[in-house]
C-alpha cells in the first residue's frame, strides 16, 4: 500500500529525515512514535509531497513526488491544525473535499457530529475541530489514512468513538499512519510501531512483540515473604524485590510455583506485571541514548 525508501528529507540544508524506509500494508495501523522534534509530522508530510526529499514514496505502486500527487487520490490526511474555513459551517467544509454526499453523511454519523455541523466553525471548540479535520480526512472511503497526533483535544467518549472508527476502516481494508504522543492511546490500536528519534527510524515491529516483552515478569506475593524470600535465594532463584512483593522472570512460573508447594508456603498472588509500552519505549529511548553517548 504505502511504500517508503530511503527517504531524505532536507529542510533548508539541513537533513531532517535519514534514509527512512518502510511499508504499511493494506488493513494495518503503524504508529509513528517518537520524541518532540524527532521527525514524525516531516516523514507525514514528505509522504504527502509537501516537502524536498530524495529517495521514493509510492503509494499502490505509483510515486509520489513534490510535483506530482496524483497517487494520493485515495489518501486522507490530517497534519498539525486541520485546514477548515472558519466561516464556513462544518458540513460546507466537508462539502468541499466530499465526492459522495452518502459516504459524507456516514463520516458525520459515525464521528457524531450532527448536532454542530450546521454551525460556523469558527464557533467549534478544539475537539470539535479536530473532529471535523478526521471527519475531512475520513471522507471518499481512502484506503490509506494519514493522522498526525489525532487525539489531541478530543475527550475520552470521542477518542473511544475515534478508536473503534480506525479498527472499523481498517478492518474494511484501510491503513494507517498515525502518530501519537499518547502511546497507552495508539498501543490500543496498532498493529506495528516506529519508533525514531533525529530523523532515524531506531524500531520497525509488530506490537505483538512488545506486547511479549511486556510480559516477561510475574509478580509474586505470598502469607511468608520472609520464608519466600530464602527458598528462592537457597535455590538460586534470581528475584527483584520491590515493596511488598517479589518479582520472577516469567520461564521460572512453574519451578517457583513447585518450590513454594513443596516448602508448604501459600500464595496470595501470582500474577503477569507487565511493563507499559510507555515504560518498553522510554527503555528503549534511554539505551540509544547512551550508545549515541558512548560513540
Ligand atoms: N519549517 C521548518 N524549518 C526549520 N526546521 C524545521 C521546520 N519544520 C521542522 N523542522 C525541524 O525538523 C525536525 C523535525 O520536526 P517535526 O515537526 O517533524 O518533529 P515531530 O517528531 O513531529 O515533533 P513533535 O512531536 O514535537 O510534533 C525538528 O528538529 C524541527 O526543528
Amino acid at each position: 500500500m504505502l511504500k517508503v525508501s530511503h527517504m531524505d528529507t532536507f529542510i533548508g540544508r539541513k537533513r531532517i529525515i535519514k534514509d527512512v524506509s518502510f511499508q504499511v500494508k493494506p488493513g494495518a495501523i503503524v504508529g509513528l512514535i517518537g520524541p518532540n522534534g524527532a521527525g514524525k509530522t516531516t516523514i507525514m508530510k514528505t509522504i504527502l509531497g509537501l516537502t524536498k526529499f530524495t529517495g521514493t514514496v509510492a503509494v499502490d505502486d505509483q510515486p509520489v513526488t513534490e510535483n506530482n500527487h496524483a497517487a494520493l487520490s485515495g489518501v486522507g490526511a490530517l497534519i498539525e491544525h486541520p485546514a477548515i474555513y472558519p466561516f464556513l459551517s462544518g458540513l460546507e467544509n466537508l462539502k468541499l473535499y466530499s465526492r459522495d454526499s452518502d459516504d459524507m453523511d456516514h463520516v458525520i454519523n459515525l464521528l457524531q457530529m450532527q448536532t454542530y455541523i450546521d454551525t460556523k466553525s469558527k464557533d467549534y471548540s478544539l475537539g470539535m475541530k479536530q473532529k471535523l479535520g478526521i471527519a475531512i480526512a475520513f471522507l471518499n472511503r481512502p484506503q490509506l489514512i494519514i493522522l498526525d497526533e489525532p487525539m489531541n483535544g478530543l475527550d475520552i467518549e470521542a477518542t473511544i468513538s475515534i478508536r473503534k472508527i480506525i479498527k472499523q476502516y481498517a478492518a474494511q481494508g484501510a491503513s494507517f499512519l498515525i502518530s501519537s504522543h499518547v502511546l497507552g492511546e495508539l498501543q490500543k490500536v496498532m498493529t506495528k510501531a516506529i519508533l525514531i528519534t533525529e530523523g532515524k527510524i531506531i524500531v520497525d515491529k509488530p506490537i505483538s512483540e512488545f506486547n511479549q516483552l511486556s510480559h516477561q515478569q510475574y509478580k509474586i506475593l505470598t502469607e511468608n515473604m520472609d520464608q519466600t524470600t530464602q527458598i528462592f535465594k537457597d535455590n538460586r532463584i534470581p528475584i527483584i524485590k520491590s515493596d511488598d512483593y517479589l518479582l520472577i522472570k516469567h520461564d521460572l512460573l512453574f519451578q517457583v510455583q513447585d518450590l513454594l508447594y513443596a516448602n508448604h508456603v501459600r500464595l496470595l498472588e501470582l500474577s503477569p506485571r507487565g511493563m507499559s509500552f510507555e515504560q518498553i519505549i522510554v527503555g528503549i529511548l534511554e539505551k540509544q541514548r547512551r550508545q549515541q553517548h558512548e560513540k
